[in-house]
């Protein structure tokens, strides 16, 4: 006898595709969500999370803002740079990039010829970026966000620095962290 139960079909099971980089930059502004949507995704994929920041702070002893006090911003890229470079030898791994990083021509390079990484442009108007540094609670200072209107000529001049270093752009301004995970694995795996 036949049966007339249909065959089980797998349309309702949605496959995760495989994702075509073993890293993923996060790049944008202060207050994109480098540090918050690079923790979650990271703990999404079971991947080792580096925060390029708290890398700088840990392997140097000071704060971000003690260096650029003491040492100038000038030595802070260079830290900054070699952290960058350290990371993008690790594989399954989300990195948090500070806001600055792509300004400088090495971690540019570095981006562009680590193979099988992913850098993505986590992007928001900049009122809206400034705004959640000002609220997030318990933030570390950031020395280039003290003069507002200093923070948002660097805004508009590295827009088009981000564009260029990022193959993926979110927009984050009407999101929580959780949305921006979910959208930027939905690029990656498209
Ligand atoms: N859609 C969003 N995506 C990410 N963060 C958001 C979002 N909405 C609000 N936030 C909040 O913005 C604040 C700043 O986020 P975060 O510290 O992760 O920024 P960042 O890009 O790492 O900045 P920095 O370059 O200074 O390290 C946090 O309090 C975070 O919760
Ligand atoms: O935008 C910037 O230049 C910076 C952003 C932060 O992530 C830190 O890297 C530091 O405060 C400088
Ligand atoms: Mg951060």
């Amino acid at each position: 006898m036949t049966s007339m139960l249909a065959e089980p079909t797998t349309d309702n099971i949605t496959p995760t595709a495989p994702l075509s980089a073993d890293r993923i930059v996060l790049t944008g502004f202060m207050g994109a969500g480098k540090s918050t949507v690079g923790r979650l995704l990271a703990a999404e994929l079971g991947w080792q999370f580096a925060d390029v920041d708290a890398e700088v702070e840990e392997r140097y002893g000071s704060t971000i803002a003690q260096m650029f006090s003491a040492l100038g911003e000038a030595e802070f890229r260079r830290r900054e740079s070699a952290v960058i470079a350290r990371a993008l030898g690790r594989g399954n791994v989300v990195i948090a990039l500070g806001g600055g990083a792509p300004e400088t021509l090495t971690n540019r390079l570095l981006l562009e010829q680590t193979t099988r990484t992913a850098v993505v442009f986590l992007d928001a108007p900049f009122e809206i970026l400034f705004d959640r540094c000002v609220l997030q609670e318990g933030a570390a200072v950031r020395p280039l966000l003290m003069d507002a209107d200093a923070a948002a000529q660097r805004f508009r001049q590295r827009a088009p620095i981000y564009r260029r270093c990022a193959k993926h752009h979110v927009s984050t301004a009407d999101q929580h962290p959780q949305e921006t995970v979910t959208a930027v694995l939905r690029l990656l795996r498209a």
